[in-house]
């Protein structure tokens, strides 16, 4: 029997339950169907259990520099990992219970556990059961990529999941890709007191942010000793009794670099492949993202992609603001799309790097006539009493409308501080206006103003 519902949703990640609930709440009978954790790659595998991680590992950090500080701690500092992991679980597992009651407390809408798969453009399947909607929202997100490479079989890498099961410290970690997930990784290992190499294809990493971001991204790292083996392809993996090697090529030819565990952090993957979206005509890039238009449409009427799966973003921020452009749409009558969305986010390495809209580079080569302004954090006062002064904090300003283009700050609370730029930019602050604002000392922030008022042209 088929059962027909006023919308489908397939996930529950990060739009699929606020979705369910704005939907139900406005008396519309919704479908959600997951087929994993409720809560998806944030809550599992992603932002709740990393950044837990990132707090153990800090206070590893401060705890071996506690005679700094003048704090005296009772020896060498040891990190016991089944402990750090039992600490991120418990606060997963609290996230994934909390979204489970609540999308089952919904009053209109009915959970399905199992995978779904389109049967038409207007049909699921889910185990034995068909549903049918003419609104089918999907929020399948992603998975971690593992390209096919020789000995990828015979070896037991890591990935973003799987790392978080580990209980006892790897030697050496080897971290194949040096994005968010494999900078992360890397200095939470390095702080727990493992050997850590990055390999990446790119001389530069992060390549789509400025050249002095991403040198003090590097210069961070390796300052803890995280090692970088970058204009490296990893093009194979080989075991050799107790280790693996990880096969390279680059500048100077081919080698390899050999640790006990390898975590692939090499890109992530929709799932998508296997939603059946053929048999209802919705196109899919050629990277297997679902095509949408501004609005989060597919080419198939009534057929949407939210979050991740429609590569428009892989962040949970932006999951949820598709959520909320879907939800305006579909129950306000609005007319929301993607198209004057700001990119912002933060890479969580320890100090962390906020961002929010272009880059300087990016910028110059929009055609804007760019002004910048910029300070090293240990030129910031929060920072220095903080003992915390790596980093550097930029922003860049349109010379001839004096908007604030985007901004940069990597440094502690970098991840806050660009928060007065976003909703500065959001709302189309002037830099001359922002300066004229009263900040709080000492903070990060109070530094913004002064370095907008010192904005000279970009080199
Ligand atoms: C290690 C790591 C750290 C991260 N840290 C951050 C961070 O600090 N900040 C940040 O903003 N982002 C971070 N992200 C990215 C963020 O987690 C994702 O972008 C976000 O979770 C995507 O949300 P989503 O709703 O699109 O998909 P997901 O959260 O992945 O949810 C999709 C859901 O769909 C289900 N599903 C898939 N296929 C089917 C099917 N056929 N039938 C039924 N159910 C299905 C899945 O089981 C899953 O539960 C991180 C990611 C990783 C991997
Ligand atoms: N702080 C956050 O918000 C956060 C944290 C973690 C993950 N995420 C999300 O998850 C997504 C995926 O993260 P990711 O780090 O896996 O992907 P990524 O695309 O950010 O980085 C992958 C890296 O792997 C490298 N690479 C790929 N193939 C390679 C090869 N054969 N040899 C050597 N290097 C290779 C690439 O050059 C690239 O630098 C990110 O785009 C991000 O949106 C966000």
């Amino acid at each position: 029997m088929v059962q027909t519902f006023d919308a489908i949703i397939i996930g529950a990640g990060q739009a699929g339950p606020p979705l369910a609930a704005r939907l139900s709440d406005a008396g519309m009978t919704v479908a959600l169907i997951e087929r994993g954790l409720f809560g998806g790659t944030c809550v599992n595998t992603g932002c709740t259990p990393t950044k837990a991680l990132v707090a153990s590992a800090r206070v590893a950090f401060d705890a071996r520099r506690a005679a700094e500080f003048g704090v005296t701690t009772g020896g060498e500092v040891r990190v016991d990992l089944q402990a750090v992991q039992n600490r991120q679980r418990a606060m997963a597992a609290k996230s994934r219970r909390n979204v489970e009651a609540w999308i089952r407390g919904l009053a209109h809408c009915t959970v399905f556990q199992g995978h779904a798969s389109f049967t038409s453009q207007t049909e699921i399947k889910v185990d034995g059961a068909v549903l049918a909607s003419s609104r089918i929202f999907i929020n399948v997100g992603g998975r971690s990529r593992i390209p096919d490479l020789p000995g990828i079989n015979q070896v037991p890498y890591l990935t973003n999941s799987s790392i978080l099961q580990l209980d006892t410290l790897p030697r050496h970690l080897v971290i194949v890709g040096g994005g968010y997930i494999g900078l992360e990784f890397a200095q939470i290992f390095r702080r727990f007191g493992s050997a850590v190499t990055v390999v990446d294809r790119k001389s530069q990493l992060l390549g789509r942010e400025d050249k002095d971001i991403s040198s003090a991204v590097q210069g961070i790292l390796e300052a803890e000793d995280v090692a970088f083996r970058l204009g490296s392809e990893c093009i194979s993996f080989r075991q050799h009794e107790p280790q693996i090697c990880v096969g390279i090529a680059g500048e100077s030819g081919a080698s390899e670099v050999l640790g006990s565990h390898v975590l692939l952090a090499m890109g992530r993957q929709p799932n998508t492949d296997d939603l059946g979206l053929d048999r209802a005509g919705v196109a899919v890039d050629d990277r297997s993202f679902v095509v949408v238009n501004d609005r989060l449409e597919t080419n198939v009427p009534g057929i949407y992609a939210l979050g991740e799966c429609n590569g428009r973003g892989s962040f949970t921020h932006t999951a949820y603001n598709d959520f909320e452009i879907a939800a305006a749409n579909t129950l306000d009558g609005a007319d929301r799309n993607l198209a004057t969305r700001l990119p912002t986010y933060a890479l969580f390495i320890d100090p962390p790097l906020g961002r929010v809209g272009m880059t300087q580079s990016e910028a110059i080569k929009a055609g804007h006539r760019v002004l910048v302004g910029q300070r090293p954090m240990a030129r910031v006062g929060r920072a220095v009493e903080k003992g915390d002064t790596m980093g550097l904090m930029k922003v860049m300003v349109d010379a001839d409308t004096d908007l604030i283009l985007g901004a940069a700050i990597l440094g502690t609370c970098g991840d806050e501080a660009v928060h007065g730029l976003i909703g500065a930019i959001h709302a189309g602050v002037t830099a001359t206006d922002f300066q004229q604002a009263m900040p709080i000392h000492p903070t990060v922030s109070e530094l913004i103003p002064t370095i907008l008022g010192a904005r000279e042209p970009a080199a």
